[in-house]
């Protein structure tokens, strides 16, 4: 019998951010391992016209909730959405909805956040300081409160090089930066970010860093742990493998190198590319919840989530991998053949954005104009770029990150736990992970049905030949005008064409003279 399985039976569990990426597989996981649970209450918003039982409902009929509704058949009954905005001061939770929430939770997970690396830091401050500020609050007052686990991420301080598993000082106390955000005008603030973020690429590693000192800070006497994971990607197992969907961290850009967008990407090959499965993140998270609820630690304590310290890979294998997949398993409708590679200096990249990434789109969109449709590849090349160059930092760098509490948890689980919670990523096999990752974008991300796998073949070879007919076309001009202009260059052309008549006479001669 799984201990954690069995911790969480007839709990009453507060999950933040359940509508995201992370908190989606959280909650299937829960249901799945616990399915009598008592409830999951989930914090959300309505988006995009949807209610909050709307959102719910689409969340059950995906694929990713198949197998829980099979093993939780009331799985619906199980969860209650509350309306609540973290935007808010006072998260916008009713009255009624927050006595409930008081009196009833036992564990909290805390996932929600703004992941977007180019938000105001006035958002970013709200999102992922102030309303982690407001959650602890709120879990001071619950009496039944046995954890409260705290995600945060592995580059929150990725201005260091090697990462402790502790929380390390803010130059500006984040209550100063709260208070701040209050009086400041959006102008000044967008003003000051630079001078307040200093070494941190953006305001996501930033407000970060700030959250996990204010969990620091106004922990009291909670039970308190903080998860950091690295950079999450598709399902690796469970409930199967490759399963995503948001275009954030990789997936976006295995895409962008499917369709054959993207061709060069300015990064280290050699550089370690820290990616960290969702469901093994799930899987420490959850084990974190019950160490922490159970074993009471005297201190707060940090859980590196992260691959490099057990199994490292590189960008450059994970490149290759995603191309050697895209090629036997082609995305549909591709612009050009995926190819793409590492620059590691300036002037390659921008010689490589110009010639392939700037010029295909160009003509692409002439085309379209002479054929009388709305040009469009400049723009996605724009957004390609753009986002490419707030990626660019965590792929041209190497971080270490002590392990030693995520082994210390390892070790204290029964073999029955380690094997349903699994979170050692020794046993991982990238090359086959990478593989699923991609087939996962195509199926959940891209919708693309294998029966159009043929197809998408066919359509590769066809970009094969009009590559090979638009580079012939290309050296003919060149040499053409080439010849026109220059003496030298017709002498040389002399020189092959009278070179390649005697080598024929020759064979010729040869080939005569032995029959
Ligand atoms: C060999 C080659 C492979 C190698 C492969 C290397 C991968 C190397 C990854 C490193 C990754 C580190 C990750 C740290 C790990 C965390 O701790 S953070 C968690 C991850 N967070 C993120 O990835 C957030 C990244 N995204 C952003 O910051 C912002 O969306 C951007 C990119 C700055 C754009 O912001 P914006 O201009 O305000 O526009 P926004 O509305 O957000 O998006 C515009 C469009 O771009 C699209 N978009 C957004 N993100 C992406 C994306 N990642 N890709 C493509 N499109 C995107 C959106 O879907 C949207 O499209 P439409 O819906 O309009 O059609
Ligand atoms: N993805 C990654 O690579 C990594 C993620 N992390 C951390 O993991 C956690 C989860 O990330 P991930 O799942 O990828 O992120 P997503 O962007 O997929 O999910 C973010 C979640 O936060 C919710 N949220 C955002 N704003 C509000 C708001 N104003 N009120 C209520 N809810 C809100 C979103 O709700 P809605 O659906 O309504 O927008 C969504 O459920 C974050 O704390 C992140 O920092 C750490 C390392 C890497």
């Amino acid at each position: 019998m799984s201990m954690i399985a069995a911790f969480y039976s007839g709990k009453s569990i507060l999950i933040t951010g359940a509508t995201g990426f992370l908190g989606k597989v959280l909650m299937e996981k829960l249901f799945r391992t616990s399915p009598d649970l008592k409830v999951i209450y989930i914090l959300m918003r309505p988006k995009a016209g949807q209610t909050l039982q709307q959102r719910v409902v689409q969340i059950l009929n995906s694929k990713l909730f198949e197998k829980v509704k099979e093993v939780c058949p009331n799985v619906n009954e199980k969860i209650r959405a509350i309306y609540a905005d973290l935007n808010h001061n006072d998260l916008a939770i009713s009255k009624e909805d927050m006595q409930e929430l008081l009196s009833c939770t036992n564990v909290v997970f805390h996932c929600a956040a703004t992941v977007r690396f180019n938000d105001s830091l006035r958002h970013a401050v709200q999102l992922n300081v102030t309303a982690t500020q407001k959650l602890l609050l709120m879990a001071s007052q619950m009496p039944k409160l046995e954890a409260f686990i705290h995600i945060s991420t592995a580059f929150s301080n990725c201005n260091l090089q090697h990462i402790d598993e502790v929380i390390y000082p803010c130059p500006v106390e984040p209550k100063k930066i709260i208070d701040s955000m209050e009086w400041l005008d959006d102008a000044i603030v967008e003003e000051i970010t630079p001078k307040l973020i200093r070494d941190w690429p953006n305001t996501y590693t930033y407000t970060k860093a700030l959250g996990e000192m204010v969990v620091h800070q106004e922990s009291g006497n909670l039970n308190i742990a903080i998860v950091r994971p690295s950079i999450v990607g598709a399902t690796w197992q469970e409930p199967f493998p490759g399963w995503v969907d948001n275009v954030n961290g990789p997936s976006g850009l295995i895409i962008a190198t499917g369709k054959g967008f993207l061709r060069a990407l300015r990064g280290a090959p050699m550089a370690v590319a820290d990616l960290i499965p969702v469901d093994t993140v799930v899987n420490l998270t959850l084990a974190v919840g019950w160490y922490t609820a159970v074993h009471r630690p005297k201190s707060t304590l940090i859980y590196h989530c992260t691959s490099s310290n057990f199994n490292p890979c590189h960008w450059g294998k994970m490149g290759f991998q995603i191309l050697a997949t895209c090629e036997k398993i082609p995305f549909e409708r591709a612009f050009r053949r995926p190819y793409a590679d590492f620059t590691t200096n300036t002037i390659t990249t921008q010689y490589q954005n110009a010639v392939s990434h700037w010029a295909p789109a160009i003509i692409y969109d002439l085309y379209l104009r002479l054929t009388g449709r709305k040009p469009r590849m400049t723009k996605l090349m724009n957004r390609l770029l753009r986002t490419v160059s707030v990626l660019e930092y965590f792929v041209n760098r190497s971080w270490e990150w002590s392990t030693n509490n995520t082994e210390m948890l390892m070790s204290e689980l029964s073999p029955e736990d380690q094997r349903v919670f699994n979170f050692d990523v020794r046993q991982l096999n990238w090359l086959e992970y990478i593989e699923n990752y991609v087939l996962g974008v195509k199926k959940y991300l891209l919708k693309e049905d294998m029966a159009g796998v043929p197809e998408a073949k066919q359509h590769l070879r066809r970009l094969r030949n009009i590559h090979y007919l638009f580079n012939t076309a290309l050296f003919l001009i060149a040499w053409r005008l080439l010849i026109a202009r220059s003496q030298m260059a017709r002498n040389v052309w002399l020189f092959i064409v009278s070179l390649c008549y005697k080598c024929i006479s020759y064979f010729r001669a040869s080939s005569s003279l032995k029959a």
